[in-house]
């Protein structure tokens, strides 16, 4: 039996961000519909849960008329204003005591959750699994997807946050370098590795998951962010993270990724430690490959959520 230090009692909050703006493909917006068509919320009751879910969010609403480039990033307005919004539903659910869940929609929402699990629990550390480090910043961005940027955005660094645009003046940057660690890493820009390498920001690629294996991988990444295990964890998962015949209907796949169980071994895991206050299950799109591949995606994204939430199979 887990016990919960941040939490009230099992109980979870459910945010459902169906958001493709800070890329360009659609239907990651229909990620966090399908994964609770598929039976997610009765799935995470079963587990002996408190969930509120009312529904997902109207985030199309607050796109603006006029949305022109800033710079290279590409629709920054839409991004910031759902973003913000997201920010404060993760803040609400935390403050209340629950464990805060957002399902994406594209990875630009971590702008959101990790900065409303920041306002609320400033020591917390950022676990973050992906293919790709999504640390450029708007100068290094190729593509322009704000989805490609979102932890540089975070970082509390002097010279990252001068070159910020004014239009996410209310993200206040809080994440020290040394709080954050990266698993799964396989696709990572040039001016993405100066960044890491300048910040002395800790990685472990799927290099380290062969040559140590995947246990003592986050064994090592929980060392490096949270050495007394007391700390509340925000796990930040890209569904990318994971090889694309795992997970294929996803929109930036990479060959090369996390095999089934090294993805689901990590969230049961972090789950054991009792720290864990707020997850995200970003990039799910349903829209692409074929029939099969949504299936797995859809089906690989819940169990990875049960898993964050203590499934185990004893
Ligand atoms: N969340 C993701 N899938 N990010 C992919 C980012 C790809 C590339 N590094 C970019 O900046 O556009
Ligand atoms: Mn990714
Ligand atoms: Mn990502």
């Amino acid at each position: 039996m887990t016990t919960y230090k941040y939490l009230k009692g099992k109980n979870v909050g459910i945010i459902g961000c169906p958001f493709s703006g800070g890329q360009p493909k659609e239907g990651v917006d229909e990620g966090p519909i399908k994964m609770v068509e598929y039976g997610l919320i009765d799935q995470i009751l079963e587990m002996g849960w408190n969930v509120e879910f009312d529904g997902h969010r109207k985030l199309t609403d607050l796109k603006p008329a006029d949305d022109p480039n800033i710079g290279r990033l590409k629709k920054p307005r839409y991004v910031s204003r759902v973003t913000k919004a997201v920010a404060d539903a993760v803040e609400s659910n935390l403050r209340r005591g629950q464990l805060a869940l957002t399902l994406g929609g594209d990875h630009s929402l971590a702008l959101g959750t990790v900065s409303g699990t920041l306002s609320v629990y400033p020591e917390a550390c950022l676990i973050w699994i992906d293919a790709h480090a999504d640390i450029n910043t708007p100068d290094t961005t190729e593509s322009g997807n704000l989805h490609g940027c979102p932890v540089s955005f975070l970082l509390a660094v002097d010279d990252l946050i001068q070159k910020r645009v004014s239009e996410f003046s209310w993200l206040k940057p809080r994440l020290r370098p040394d709080k954050l660690v990266y698993i799964g890493l396989r696709d990572v820009d040039p001016p993405e590795k100066e960044i890491l390498k300048k910040y002395g920001i800790k990685a472990f690629s799927m290099y380290h998951v062969d040559k140590y294996g995947i246990g003592k991988v986050v064994e090592m990444a929980l060392d490096a962010v949270n050495p007394k295990r007391d700390l509340p964890i925000h796990l930040s998962f890209d569904v990318d993270a994971l090889d694309p015949t795992v997970a294929p209907s996803t929109g930036t796949p990479v060959r090369g990724g996390l095999t089934f169980r090294e993805g689901h071994y990590i969230c049961e895991a972090i789950h054991e430690t009792g720290l864990l206050v707020s997850v995200d299950l970003m990039e799910v799109n349903p829209s692409l490959e074929d029939e099969v591949s949504v299936f797995e995606t859809v089906t690989v994204g819940c169990s990875l959520v049960r898993c964050c939430l203590g499934e185990t199979l004893l």
